[in-house]
C-alpha cells in the first residue's frame, strides 16, 4: 500500500513514512492511493466482534509492512486498554431510528483518543526501532491537544508541543492541557483562532529548515493515521445495526472534516452507509460549500461547541481530491485560491459529486441548546453541545435507514453550556478528580511564525 499526496507532486510513501512525515513536502496531504474494499462476508462477519479485532481487520490492508500481525495486535489491544467502556463506541438508542454512538470514553473524553491512542503506540514502537527524537507540533480547538498530550507525555524521544487559540477552549480543555508537569510537554496559547494555529503549523511543516531541524512530526488529522483509527468505529456501528444487509445514516458533528471523511472512507471500503450528514454549527463553511457550490472562508465565530470553530477545513482537501478525480495540480490550485483570495467556486462536476456523498445541516447556538436540554429531559442522555449540533442535524435529516449521530465529546468537558441548557453541571469522571487543583503551565505566544519557531526551539532544547 502506497500513499500519495492530494497535491500530486511529492514522493509516494509507505504508511510508515506517510505516519511519520505527516503533511507532504508539497503541501498536499497523505492520501492512501488505492481504497481496499470488504467483500458483503467480510462485513458480515464483523457483527458482534470485539472492537480491537474489528480494529486490525479494519486497519490491516492500509498498514503493508510497517508491522507484523502479531505487533499489530498487541498494539491496538494496549491503545484501548484504558477506555472505560468494554464496546469502547457503545450504541445508545435515542428514537425509534436515531442512535447515539458515544465516542468519549477514552482518557481524555473525546474522539480523539480512539486515533491517538492508538497513534501513540505507532509512534513508539517506529521510533523505538529506528532510535529516532521527534518534535510533535499540533495545532487544536481543545480535543486533539489534550488526546495528543495525554498519548505521548513523558516518552524519552518525543516533545509534544501544543498551539491552542487563546481564550477559545472550555476550562476543562485547557487545563486537560496545561496541568500534565511531564517536560516533554509544551503547551502555547495562541493569539487568534483555530485557523491561526492550524495555518502557522502548515507553515511549520512548509519551512524545510525549521521542518528538519527540529524533525517535525503532526498529529493532527493531517496524518493519515488519523483518519485510519477513526475508519473502525463506523464499521463496529453500522454491522450493529444490519449492515451489509441494509444501510445506515451518519450524523458527524463536523469542524476539521477528519471525522466524516473517514466515515467516507468506510463507504468506499464497501461498508453499506447512505448518507454521511455534514452537521455544523455557525461556522458553516461546509454547509455552504454544499448548498451553494462556493467554498469560501468568513471568519471565526466563538461558539458552545469550541472545537468545531473552524473555517478552514483541513481534511476537506481530501475529498477535493476524489471529487475532482485525484487530480493534484487541479488541488493544489485551489488550495493556493483559498489561501490568496479566500476562497473558490468548486466545478460543475466535482460539486456533484460532493453532493451524492454528502448531506450537510447547521445548528444555531439556540438550537444546539435546546437540543441538549431536550434530549436530557426525553432520554436522560446529556449531550456535549457538538454532539447536540449533531444530533439537531441528523433529526433534520432522517430518511428509511437508521441514523447514528456520533457523540464527539463527554458533557463534562463543557459544563457551562450543559448546565445553562439543563440546570445539571456534569461532573468529570473520578479518575480525572483533582483536574481542578494541579497547577497550570503554559506560554502565551504571538500568532507570528518566527515567533513560534523560536518558542518551540527553546521549549525542546533541554
Ligand atoms: C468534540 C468535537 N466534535 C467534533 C469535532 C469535529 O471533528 P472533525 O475536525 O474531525 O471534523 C471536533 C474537533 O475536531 C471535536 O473536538
Ligand atoms: N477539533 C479539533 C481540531 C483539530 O482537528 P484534527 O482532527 O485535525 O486534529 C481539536 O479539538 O483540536
Amino acid at each position: 500500500m502506497r500513499y500519495v499526496s492530494t497535491r500530486g507532486q511529492a514522493p509516494s510513501l509507505s504508511f510508515e513514512e506517510a505516519m511519520l512525515t505527516g503533511l507532504a513536502r508539497d503541501g498536499g496531504l497523505y492520501v492512501p492511493e488505492t481504497v481496499p474494499m470488504f467483500d458483503r462476508g467480510q462485513i458480515a462477519a464483523m457483527a458482534g466482534l470485539p472492537y480491537g479485532e474489528v480494529a486490525f481487520r479494519v486497519m490491516r490492508p492500509f498498514i503493508g509492512e510497517a508491522f507484523t500481525d502479531d505487533e499489530f495486535r498487541e498494539l491496538i489491544a494496549k491503545a484501548y486498554a484504558g477506555f472505560a467502556h468494554p464496546a469502547r463506541a457503545p450504541l445508545k438508542q435515542l428514537g425509534p431510528n436515531h442512535h447515539l454512538m458515544e465516542l468519549f470514553h477514552g482518557p481524555t473524553l473525546a474522539f480523539k483518543d480512539f486515533a491517538m491512542q492508538l497513534i501513540g503506540q505507532l509512534f513508539q514502537a517506529s521510533l523505538e526501532r529506528s532510535g529516532e527524537r521527534i518534535t510533535i507540533v499540533g495545532a487544536t480547538s481543545g480535543d486533539t491537544g489534550s488526546a495528543a498530550i495525554e498519548a505521548f507525555r513523558g516518552l524519552a524521544n518525543v516533545d509534544v508541543v501544543i498551539l491552542y487559540p487563546h481564550e477559545r477552549i472550555s476550562e476543562v480543555q485547557r487545563r486537560q492541557m496545561t496541568t500534565p508537569s511531564e517536560s516533554n510537554v509544551h503547551t502555547l496559547a495562541v493569539t487568534g483562532d483555530f485557523d491561526d494555529c492550524q495555518a502557522a503549523l502548515k507553515d511549520m511543516f512548509n519551512d524545510f529548515a525549521f521542518r528538519d531541524e527540529v524533525r517535525l512530526a503532526g498529529v493532527n488529522s493531517i496524518n493519515w493515521g488519523r483518519v485510519l483509527a477513526q475508519v473502525v468505529y463506523y464499521f463496529t456501528a453500522a454491522t450493529s445495526l444490519g449492515a451489509p444487509h441494509r444501510e445506515v445514516d451518519f450524523a458527524v458533528p463536523t469542524g476539521n472534516f477528519g471525522d466524516i471523511y473517514a466515515g467516507d472512507i468506510a463507504r468506499r471500503m464497501g461498508l453499506s452507509i447512505g448518507r454521511l450528514v455534514i452537521a455544523t454549527n455557525r461556522n458553516d463553511i461546509l454547509h455552504r460549500t454544499l448548498q451553494s457550490g462556493e467554498h469560501r472562508k468568513s471568519g471565526v465565530t466563538p461558539t458552545i461547541s469550541p472545537s468545531m470553530d473552524i473555517q478552514v477545513s483541513s481534511n476537506f482537501e481530501r475529498a477535493l481530491w476524489d471529487a475532482y478525480g485525484r487530480d493534484g495540480a487541479a488541488v493544489a490550485q485551489l488550495m493556493d485560491e483559498l489561501k490568496r483570495d479566500g476562497g473558490f467556486a468548486v466545478s460543475q462536476g466535482a460539486i456533484g459529486r460532493l453532493r451524492d456523498g454528502f448531506a450537510s445541516g447547521r445548528a444555531s447556538e439556540d438550537e444546539t441548546r435546546e437540543t441538549i436540554r431536550r434530549i436530557h429531559a426525553e432520554t436522560g442522555e446529556l449531550l456535549c453541545p457538538h454532539s447536540a449540533v449533531g444530533v439537531h442535524v441528523a433529526e433534520g435529516n432522517m430518511g428509511e435507514n437508521p441514523m447514528v449521530t456520533l457523540a464527539t465529546a463527554h458533557p463534562a468537558k463543557f459544563p457551562d453550556a450543559v448546565e445553562a441548557a439543563t440546570t445539571i453541571r456534569p461532573p468529570l469522571p473520578t479518575r480525572m478528580a483533582g483536574l481542578y487543583d494541579r497547577p497550570e503551565r503554559v506560554t502565551r505566544v504571538d500568532n507570528d511564525l518566527a515567533a513560534l519557531q523560536s518558542v518551540i526551539r527553546e521549549k525542546i532544547a533541554r
